[in-house]
């Protein structure tokens, strides 16, 4: 493809000469480039992109971009304000624009964003449209099912595997680090929709205002026919649709469902335009499930389909895995694996556990190293207030080592109200022996996730010599020889 075709989007004027050059491929890491490539300068979080330009001119890029003032490079250099903005424009552009004949919906949120994509993934090929799916469990595309890396992919990966799709629909959830940095630039969406907002990732957002500020950016995408559907009843959701309004794009509110239906056959009340109660076969229990349904549905209803098909459709709706999944012990105690990673998923999970009226609930769960540390004491307390016995584990260390994730646990825990147990394998073990008729056990975090980074546990003697074996980990000691 010419240059001057691929980088109309950025209106940037350059000579006849350099506009004619044909460009073979994008790459935004140096050592991704190849002959006739442009690389694409991003200063980033751990590394400045800009100072491996000679690396990807080594390796064959024809054309740089990027945000600084350079100048003799030894290849046409293309100064914009935004990197990452300029590459979703540029990926959009080589892969010829690969949503656009799509029904296109993102789906933003700090919790439910993978529950209500696969509901209306469900929902809307139940009724003949079939649909490709981006998010955080995995990608599927013209029904083929692949790992996820990211929540939401880098812009150049996202325009290249949309344009291997043969779906109608795009059903993709939208992270605030993805819309912080642009991945979603130079798509446009039929359909925004917002879940919620909670306390989360203020590890690399500043505050709750500019987390929201990311979310909300989402809606900026919106094609001028296009429409939102937002959980409205919540300061953040009445704060979004007013924006939303302010951009001039329908909205629909999403609110009301009905709380005492958690966990029997669930019924919803959708928006205005539809306040009709509509009762769902949910398999995925809790009022959260309610509300992720409900929007999905509200969604669906929009796109022309037709109530009593949804309904219908809910009957043979298998769930999403690791999201509220329930498991049987032999003896008839029960297990839920969740995913919940916030206080506002703790307490939709448990509250929905007591609902089951056991014995005793026993809840394992950990925290992903290098993320958001200040919500974990308000979902210890969450946990205590709802739960038997809590067990502290490990989540992944993202880096973090060992002895300091023990020493971070052990100080959220000063009364030593919760056991322990480093090791997640271990930890749940403990809960699985625990486990009598009628208890019900937890385990929130990982969800499906079948791995946990490798990590080396401390010797028993040190621990001893750190004098980390306080009372709340005596229980550990039989697991740990
Ligand atoms: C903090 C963060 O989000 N970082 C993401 C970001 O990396 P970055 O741009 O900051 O990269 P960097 O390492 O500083 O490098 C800067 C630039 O130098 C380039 N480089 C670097 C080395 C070299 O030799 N040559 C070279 O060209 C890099 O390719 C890059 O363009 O862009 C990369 C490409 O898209 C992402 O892989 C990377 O995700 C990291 C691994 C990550 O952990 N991200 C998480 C936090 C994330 O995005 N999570 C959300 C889910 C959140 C939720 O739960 O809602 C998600 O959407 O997955
Ligand atoms: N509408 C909701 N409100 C509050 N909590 C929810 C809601 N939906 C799901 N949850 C909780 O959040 C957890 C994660 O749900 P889900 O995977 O659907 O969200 P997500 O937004 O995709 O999260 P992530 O981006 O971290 O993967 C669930 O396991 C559940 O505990
Ligand atoms: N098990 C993890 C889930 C992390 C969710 C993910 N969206 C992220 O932060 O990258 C936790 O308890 O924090």
């Amino acid at each position: 493809m010419k240059l001057e075709t691929l980088i109309k989007p950025l209106g940037i004027n350059i000579s006849k000469e350099v506009e004619s050059i044909e460009i073979d491929g994008l790459a935004f890491n140096s050592a991704k480039v190849e002959k006739n490539f442009i690389f694409v300068a991003i200063s980033g979080t751990h590394k400045d992109g800009h100072e491996f330009i000679q690396d990807a001119i080594s390796n064959g890029a024809c054309v740089v971009v990027g945000e600084e003032n350079l100048s003799s490079i030894g290849v046409p250099y293309i100064q914009v304000f935004n990197s990452r903005k300029a590459l979703g424009l540029l990926a959009n552009v080589f892969y010829e624009n690969p949503t656009q004949h799509k029904i296109m919906i993102g789906i933003t949120g700090t919790n439910g964003k993978t529950t209500t994509s696969y509901m209306l993934k469900h929902i809307l090929e139940s009724a003949g449209i079939s649909c490709s799916l981006f998010g955080s469990i995995c990608t599927i595309i013209n029904g083929v099912e692949n790992i996820s890396t990211h929540t939401t992919l880098d812009a150049l990966t996202l325009n290249q595997l949309m344009a291997t799709s043969n779906d109608r629909a795009i059903i993709m959830e939208v992270s605030s680090h993805g819309l912080a940095q642009a991945r979603v630039e130079g798509l446009r969406f039929d359909y925004c929709i917002f879940t919620n907002l909670e306390h989360e990732h203020l590890d690399y957002h500043e505050n709750m205002e500019s987390y929201y500020l990311a979310k909300q950016s989402l809606f900026n995408y919106l094609k001028p026919s296009g429409i939102a559907v937002i959980k409205s009843d919540s300061i953040w959701g009445e704060r979004l649709c007013e924006y939303v309004s302010s951009l001039n794009r329908e909205v629909i509110k999403v609110n009301g469902t009905d709380p005492t239906h958690i966990i029997s056959n669930e019924s919803l009340v959708l928006n205005k335009r539809h306040p009709l109660r509509y009762s769902i076969n949910n398999r995925m229990k809790g009022k959260h499930n309610i509300e992720n349904a409900a929007l999905a549905f509200s969604t669906a209803v929009s796109l022309n389909i037709e109530p009593l098909d949804i309904e219908n459709s809910f009957q043979h709706f298998s769930g999403v895995p690791g999201r509220f999944e329930m498991f049987q012990h032999p003896n008839g105690a029960n297990f839920i694996v969740d995913y919940a990673h916030t206080g506002n998923a703790f307490s939709h999970i448990l509250e929905t556990a007591n609902l089951y009226n056991p014995e005793r609930i026993v809840h394992v769960f950990g925290f992903r190293g290098n993320r958001d540390v200040q919500k974990r004491s308000n979902m210890i307390q969450i946990s205590l207030n709802n739960c038997h016995t809590c067990i502290l584990t490990f989540d992944d260390l993202n880096g973090v080592p060992t002895q300091q994730m023990i020493e971070e646990l052990t100080s959220l825990d000063p009364m030593n109200k919760c056991v322990i147990i480093p090791d997640r394998t271990l930890a749940i073990q403990y809960a699985w022996d625990l486990a009598q008729y009628n208890d019900l056990i937890v385990i929130t975090g990982k969800g499906i996730e079948n791995y946990q980074q490798k990590f080396e546990l401390p010797t028993l003697s040190d621990l001893h010599t750190l004098n980390y074996l306080n009372d709340s980990f005596v229980h550990q000691n039989q697991y740990y020889l």
